[in-house]
């Protein structure tokens, strides 16, 4: 795996994991907003191929149905972190892939091999064409996709916070629907068999739960700053 082709030298890749609601993709595009860096929402692709299989009117329940046509949406990721963007077969689908239908089916697309296969290797590629360095976000970045990164950090928050931040979000939804809904993707996310969510062996644990989002945004670039002064 090639990460490193025309890197400036303060170029840094970073991998940010973690269960739902942790503040991933927030903090995410603020740290590399603010490092001048790329910003890859890697759950935003898992979202965009079951959008497609949804489309499509592919059988999520049947894995062999879906592996066969891992292949075919073409996905494109724009990287700017204060516009990241999301394209199928040149179709925006960043409104589309927040759907409750895509969020409840996800987790069923993103388990088989062939799919994560696919948008694996997707990942590597936007990481490697990243000349100034990037921010990963997703399940596995520091697991699999990229463990050479420079930074590793695990989001991690309680059930309770979590629900009531994306309570928040959905405009007052059932906190109890919502927090079992959560907990029922992690589940989901970590126990399958490849490639599950997990925290890296290097990878540095930020419990967010009792911190604000601009505490967890400075606590991550301190990180980033200490690495790139390091190298
Ligand atoms: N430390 C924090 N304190 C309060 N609210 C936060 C904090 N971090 C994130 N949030 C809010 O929580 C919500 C979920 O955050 P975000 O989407 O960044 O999480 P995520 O880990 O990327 O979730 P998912 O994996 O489901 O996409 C957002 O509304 C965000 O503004
Ligand atoms: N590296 C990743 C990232 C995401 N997934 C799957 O996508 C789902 C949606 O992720 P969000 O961050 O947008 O909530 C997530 O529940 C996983 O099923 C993944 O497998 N690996």
């Amino acid at each position: 795996m090639e990460t490193s082709a025309a890197r400036t030298a303060q170029a840094v890749i970073v991998a940010i994991d973690g269960p739902s609601g942790t503040g991933k993709s927030s903090t995410s595009k603020a740290v590399a907003a603010q490092l001048g860096l790329s910003y890859l929402d890697t759950g935003a692709q898992y979202r965009a191929i079951t959008w497609w299989m949804v489309n499509n009117g592919i059988d999520i329940g049947d894995p062999t149905a879906i592996a066969a046509v891992a292949a075919k949406p073409e996905i494109v990721s724009g990287t700017d972190p204060s516009a990241p963007t999301i394209t199928v077969d040149g179709t925006d689908v960043s409104g589309p892939i927040r759907t409750q239908e895509v969020t409840s089916k996800v987790s069923a697309v993103s388990a088989v091999p062939e799919v994560r296969a696919r948008i694996t290797e997707l990942q590597r590629s936007v990481a490697a064409a990243a000349e100034r360095g990037i921010v990963v976000e997703g399940r596995d970045i520091g697991t699999t996709v990229l463990p050479d990164a420079d930074l590793k950090v695990f989001l991690t928050a309680s059930p309770e916070a979590r629900a009531a931040r994306r309570s928040g979000e959905l405009k007052g939804a059932d906190l109890h629907t919502t927090r079992e809904a959560l907990l029922k993707r992690d589940a989901a996310d970590s126990t399958r068999k490849t490639s599950p969510l997990a925290k890296a062996d290097d990878a540095v644990e930020v419990d967010t739960s009792d911190l604000t989002l601009q505490q967890v945004i400075e606590c991550v670039v301190t990180l980033v700053e200490e690495k790139r002064a390091a190298k």
